[in-house]
């Protein structure tokens, strides 16, 4: 049986920090890097979400994960790049329908909407919902323009 990890690249802003270091505990069973932020000083998402999104989008990681605040400045900034599909997720059953009909490769998270545990029951179920395919295919190839 292969050992092989799942490759997930994460990083937030202030606001999403404390629940990007709870996630990375609760990871454990990921192969995780953590590009930043490194602490709860005022930071600009952008200068983590863009290079979530790049690692996700050169195909070094499987998943991203990304907090901020409200999530849509990380989820935002992600979308600018091609080949990636961020998914604002606050609850359970968005964050599957985001795997299951969109594919979504970087999970979106906002810190100041949602409970720990709920952010945890999100990143897993994200992490283990598989694409449906089937019509959603089409419609995500859709999508690039
Ligand atoms: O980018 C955001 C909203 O689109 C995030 O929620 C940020 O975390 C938020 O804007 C940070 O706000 P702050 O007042 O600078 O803490």
């Amino acid at each position: 049986m292969s050992d092989t990890k799942i490759k997930i690249a994460i990083g937030a802003d202030h606001a999403g920090f404390e629940y990007k270091e709870i996630l990375k505990d609760f990871l454990q069973e990921y192969e995780l890097k953590d590009f930043g932020t490194y602490s709860e000083s005022s930071v600009d998402y952008p200068d983590f979400a863009h290079p979530v999104a790049s690692a996700v989008e050169n195909g070094e990681f499987t998943y991203g994960i990304l907090l901020c605040g409200s999530a849509n400045g990380v989820a935002i900034t992600a979308n600018k790049h091609q080949h990636i599909r961020a998914g604002l997720c606050w609850e359970n059953e968005v964050a599957s329908l985001v795997r299951k009909h969109n594919n979504a490769n970087i999970l979106c998270i906002p810190a100041r909407f949602v409970s720990e545990e709920l952010a945890k029951e999100i990143t897993t179920t994200f992490l283990t919902t598989e694409f449906e395919g089937g019509r959603h295919q089409n419609r995500v190839e859709k999508i690039s323009c």
